[in-house]
């Protein structure tokens, strides 16, 4: 195993079109099938910077901020941000793009941690997180930030 790994290596995007059975009675994104494409994309950014078989081991919050509708482009992104002895911290931004216009918007943020397996399917340590520019930095610093704030917010909505 490395001893570090950068943000930028795990830099993962997945773009799929909404599909009917991908919807709602509205013409609208499933959560779950949002929430299913998130994960996935989690997973890999996390395979990838670690370079080995990862497992989701817990999700944050979510919040579903506007819709995706049929027919709409969903761009996932994710990339690690923060890493623990064997886990791995990664942010998933879901944005929807509508082909015909060019517009896009946010739809989905949330903040996943990811575990790394050995072949034993044992724990197993990972990278350190290298931001070697200031644009992951930044990137990095921002991620940090919004979970922070979006656990926050949850916290206030329910006192
Ligand atoms: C490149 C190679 C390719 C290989 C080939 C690819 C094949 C392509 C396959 C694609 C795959 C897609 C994958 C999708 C992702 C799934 O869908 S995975 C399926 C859903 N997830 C699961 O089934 C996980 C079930 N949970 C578990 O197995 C265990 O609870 C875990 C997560 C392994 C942790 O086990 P544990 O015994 O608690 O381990 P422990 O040593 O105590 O803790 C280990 C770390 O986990 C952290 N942790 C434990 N529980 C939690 C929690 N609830 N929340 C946060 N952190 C936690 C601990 O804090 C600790 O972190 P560090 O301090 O080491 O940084």
């Amino acid at each position: 195993m490395a001893d570090t790994a950068t943000l930028m290596d795990s830099y993962t995007e997945m773009t799929e079109l909404l599909l009917p059975n991908d919807t709602n009675n509205l013409g609208r994104a499933l959560g779950g099938v949002v929430l299913h494409w998130m994960d996935i994309c989690g997973a890999i950014a996390a395979m990838r910077f670690c370079g080995n078989q990862c497992v989701t081991a817990s999700m944050d919050h979510v919040d579903f901020i506007s819709p995706i509708d049929r027919g709409e482009v969903a761009v996932v992104e994710a990339f690690v941000f923060e890493t623990g002895r064997t886990s791995i911290d990664v942010k998933v931004n879901v944005r929807a793009e509508d082909p015909r216009k060019g517009e896009e918007r946010e739809t989905t943020t949330s903040f996943f941690t990811f575990v790394a397996l050995d072949e034993n399917g044992t724990p197993t340590p990972v990278p350190n997180l290298d931001c070697p520019d200031e644009n992951q930095q930044a990137l990095r610093d921002s991620a940090r930030e919004e979970r922070l704030q979006q656990l926050q917010n949850v916290v206030d909505r329910i006192d």
